[in-house]
């Protein structure tokens, strides 16, 4: 993917909106591969197990952000994958940089739910 018209195509297509703060950079642009991710192995046998083949687009766009190590908050309606949009960026930190023992964190990561 080269330009900024065809980042927006695709973002159109997917039906995802972007907005960045005013002093960041541009976000990432989506993926929609999971191949095309660079995630660990242990990970991509995972997703195969669950056979899932192509990413939503919440997980097109919010992976690659999150995967940059940026910061972002993510909507999208119930059921379209937000749970695997968050947490395999978050899986794919600790597994690749061994966070716990590197810096000796008592915490990797820190996940908040709402309750219904
Ligand atoms: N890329 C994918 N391909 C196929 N199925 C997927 C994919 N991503 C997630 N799923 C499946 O879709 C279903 C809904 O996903 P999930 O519950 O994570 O959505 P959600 O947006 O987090 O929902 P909620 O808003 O209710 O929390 C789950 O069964 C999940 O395993």
């Amino acid at each position: 993917m080269c330009n900024f018209v065809q980042i927006e195509e695709v973002r159109s297509r997917l039906h995802v909106d972007v907005n960045v703060g005013p002093r960041s950079l541009p976000a990432p642009p989506p993926i929609e591969s999971f191949t095309d991710m660079c995630l660990h192995p242990s990970i991509v046998k995972d997703i195969e197990f669950h056979e899932y083949t192509r990413p939503t687009s919440i997980q097109a766009q919010a992976m690659p952000v999150a995967l940059s190590g940026r910061d972002l908050l993510g909507c999208a309606e119930t059921g379209s994958g937000k749970t695997a949009a968050f947490t395999i960026p978050m899986i794919q930190m600790v597994v690749i940089f061994n966070l716990i023992f590197v810096f000796q964190c008592q915490y990797a990561a820190l996940i908040g739910s709402n309750t219904s």
